[in-house]
């Protein structure tokens, strides 16, 4: 037995747009909801959700049981940290503040076994193969994995061309927030320099035929994001729509002339 189909990749080799929301709540009754939601994929945010290995875990298991395929942002790009997350069984990963062609060569050989790459070989004993069932896994994991690289700062923009060649590296993931910030624009993605950059890089990112990743918060921006070619594209997070929500309802309180 094989390691599973990474549906989510097969979806974004065919150009599908794959469309999906950032979990930052570590929790996984909010991952369960999210999955049954419609959404093609969920993320788990381990770099800005006080996320651990065994919140992680818990969110993986409720995904499991929904529609969603399951995506994790590692909090840093470590292969010690990239091994922990895959061998959780997630094949989706997101590797924030990749600035180097360096840095993304490296986190590309951590997600794979040798022969593409130096991925620890603990996996038998990990939910990624299912406690052991799954006999094949490590012959044929490699393929299966999706690897995106963050694009979310000016060194990065400038490297970008020998970034997206990297072999292993699956798809270009850009950080509106914190590439504008770097670029010195702290929180104005809209700012004209940032959006040439943005457009820059989705160019070379096509070029070298990788997909193409970001994270809007303006349902106004989903279809010229799509447009740019964009088809890893998140449509928000949950605590921002949690407490959206919350605060609608509460505005919507009745109030009486009190005697
Ligand atoms: O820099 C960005 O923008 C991102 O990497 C996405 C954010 O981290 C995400 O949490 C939305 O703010």
């Amino acid at each position: 037995m094989p390691a599973p189909t990474n549906q989510l990749k097969a979806a974004l080799l065919r150009g599908e747009v794959q469309s999906g929301l950032w979990l930052a709540q570590a929790s996984a009754t909010v991952a369960e909801i999210a999955g049954q939601s419609g959404f093609d994929w969920c993320l788990i945010d381990a770099e800005h959700g006080p996320n651990t290995l065994t919140t992680i875990r818990a969110q993986l298991q409720a995904l499991a049981g929904t529609p969603a395929q399951p995506v994790v942002r590692v909090p840093v790009g470590e292969d010690w940290v990239l091994k922990q997350v895959l061998d959780l069984g997630v094949q989706t990963v997101v590797v924030p503040m990749v600035n180097t062609a360096e840095q993304a060569a490296q986190v590309a050989a951590a997600v794979r076994y040798p022969g593409q790459g130096v991925r620890g070989m603990g996996a038998v004993l990990s939910r990624a193969t299912r406690y052991g069932e799954i006999v094949d896994y490590v012959s044929s994991a490699n393929d299966e994995i999706c690897l995106f690289v963050q694009v979310e700062s000016a060194e990065a923009v400038r490297q970008i061309d020998a970034i997206a060649a990297t072999p292993g590296v699956d798809g270009i993931f850009v950080g509106p927030a914190d590439l504008s910030a770097d670029m010195g624009f702290v929180g104005a993605p809209d700012a004209a320099p940032v959006q040439e950059a943005i457009a820059h890089v989705y160019a070379r990112t096509k070029a070298a035929g990788k997909i193409i990743g970001t994270i809007m918060f303006d349902e106004a921006a989903f279809a010229p994001q799509v447009a740019q070619g964009v088809t890893f594209l998140g449509l928000g997070g949950d605590s921002i729509l949690i407490a959206r929500a919350f605060r609608a309802l509460a505005a919507q309180a009745p109030k009486n002339d009190a005697p």
